[in-house]
């Protein structure tokens, strides 16, 4: 492996009395870190579909041509959520995170500034699917300095506010895609203009992030919070071997599988209500277009407040235990999907406020999923976790979202996809509940 990406070595720890001010103040500087580059991660990840309109209005593609295209990203972000976040334990994040994030935005530019870049169907697959893998490097390297900094019982509510980079950066690509065609007057401009402010973002990111507690003279996040895992001992601070990741701590771990596949059928929600919502509003609901697309945006700004308060009702009042809180979740998420579907369209406020209980509550899961994965693994093995929920999220539920609910609604109608979705909402719930008992154990919090 480069040197630059090889996990930072250990420093000789500083003196006990300025402990715990360097741990403060670094605290916050790598949490500022992980949060604005997560965010930008986004920037170059949903920049594409903003550009839609005009690669279908100057080169003549059709809406199946560029859906095929833009399947590739899901594939390739599924599977290098898994494979690079392997990669990603064994890496310093700091570079890490960085380096995905610069490889994405030159893929992205690479798009907008050459015309070959998107003289076929084939090409912006294969350019997509490369930005899919890249991009595949940032949650993995941001779950890494997560459980290097901050301890089990705190994970929750430190990982309930990072995740709102992703609303963040999903909610600042439409603004930044303005902004980057009225500076340069051209259309092309949405694919490269977010890319070269991603850039700056990943060089900012570098000059925050550190990638362990220890590389900064400081003491394991679980010796200075008095915050032990039941199963954590000090050969966990060694870094694990690609073979000992997967083999002993991940591929045989049941809890995994079954929050791997309940992500699965969270992500089918997320995204199949999302993704369909302006179509389902105007066709099924009568809202105008921009009654949708107003409807639709503010989803995603409810679930800040939603995932909020999930994470700090997992470390506060369950104690670091995950699986109820996601168990909560999903059962209100499913009411609040059943209110949606069968509401009558005159009544929008109805309509309208469900959609947007979903958005509150959707996320959370999408959240403590991968804070879960995070937990049930050593911290050196924490990126292959996650990367294994990651990977049914995408390349399961993320697809099925997009394809299999629309051949659905097409061949059936709206009411079939609505039982689909709740049907997805059932088995989220089941496969969780699967986890209660032996998370309880495993955190020795009975
Ligand atoms: O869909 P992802 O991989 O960007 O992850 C989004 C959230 O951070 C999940 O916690």
């Amino acid at each position: 492996m480069l040197n630059i990406f090889k996990p930072a070595a250990h420093k000789t720890q500083m003196p006990t009395h300025r402990i715990d001010g360097e741990y403060k103040r670094m605290r916050l500087q790598v949490f500022v870190g992980i949060f604005l580059g997560y965010a930008a991660y986004y920037f170059v990840r949903k920049n594409f579909s903003f550009s839609i309109k005009d690669l279908q209005d100057t080169m003549g593609y059709t809406k199946a041509e560029l859906g095929f295209a833009m399947s590739a990203l899901s594939i390739a972000y599924g599977l290098s959520k898994f494979l690079m976040g392997n990669v990603s334990d064994r890496s310093n994040a700091r570079y890490f995170l960085a380096a995905g994030l610069v490889l994405s935005s030159l893929t992205m530019i690479f798009m907008g500034l050459s015309s070959f870049a998107t003289s076929s169907i084939t090409i912006m697959f294969s350019l997509l699917f490369i930005n899919g893998w890249v991009q595949g490097m940032g949650w993995p390297a941001c779950g890494r300095v997560v459980v290097h900094w901050y301890s089990i019982r705190e994970r929750g509510t430190a990982m309930s506010i990072w995740n709102l980079a992703h609303n963040v950066g999903g909610f600042l690509v439409g603004p930044l895609t303005i902004l980057g065609v009225e500076l340069f007057a051209n259309w092309q401009a949405r694919l490269y203009f977010p890319g070269l402010v991603a850039i700056i973002v990943a060089f900012i990111s570098i000059l925050l992030v550190r990638d362990t507690p220890q590389s900064c003279g400081l003491p394991p996040i679980e010796e200075y919070n008095k915050d032990y895992p039941k199963t954590y001992d000090s050969s966990q601070e060694k870094e694990f071997s690609a073979k000992e990741i997967f083999l002993k701590y991940v591929l045989n771990n049941r809890l995994l599988w079954f929050i791997a596949i309940a992500n699965a059928f969270v992500y089918l929600v997320r995204n199949g209500i999302v993704n369909w919502a302006p179509t389902f509003l105007q066709e099924a609901k009568n809202f105008s277009p921009s009654e949708a697309a107003w409807s639709a945006s503010f989803y995603e700004l409810a679930a800040i407040p939603g995932t909020i308060l999930c994470g700090v009702l997992s470390d506060k009042v369950f104690n670091g235990r995950r699986a109820p809180v996601t168990v909560i979740y999903m059962t209100l998420t499913l009411l609040a999907v059943f209110v949606y579907w069968t509401a009558p369209g005159a009544n929008q406020w109805i309509v309208n406020s469900s959609l947007w209980a979903i958005g509150f509550l959707i996320y959370g899961p999408v959240m403590l999923i991968g804070v879960q994965a995070l937990d049930l693994v050593p911290k050196k093995a924490a990126g292959t976790a996650a990367g294994l929920t990651g990977l049914f999220g995408y390349f399961i539920g993320d697809l099925l979202a997009n394809a299999a609910l629309g051949a659905l609604v097409d061949k059936s109608g709206w009411d079939a996809c609505f039982e689909a979705i709740l049907f997805a909402c059932a088995l989220a719930i089941l496969f969780t509940a699967l986890t209660w008992n032996k998370e309880k154990e495993f955190l020795r919090l009975k």
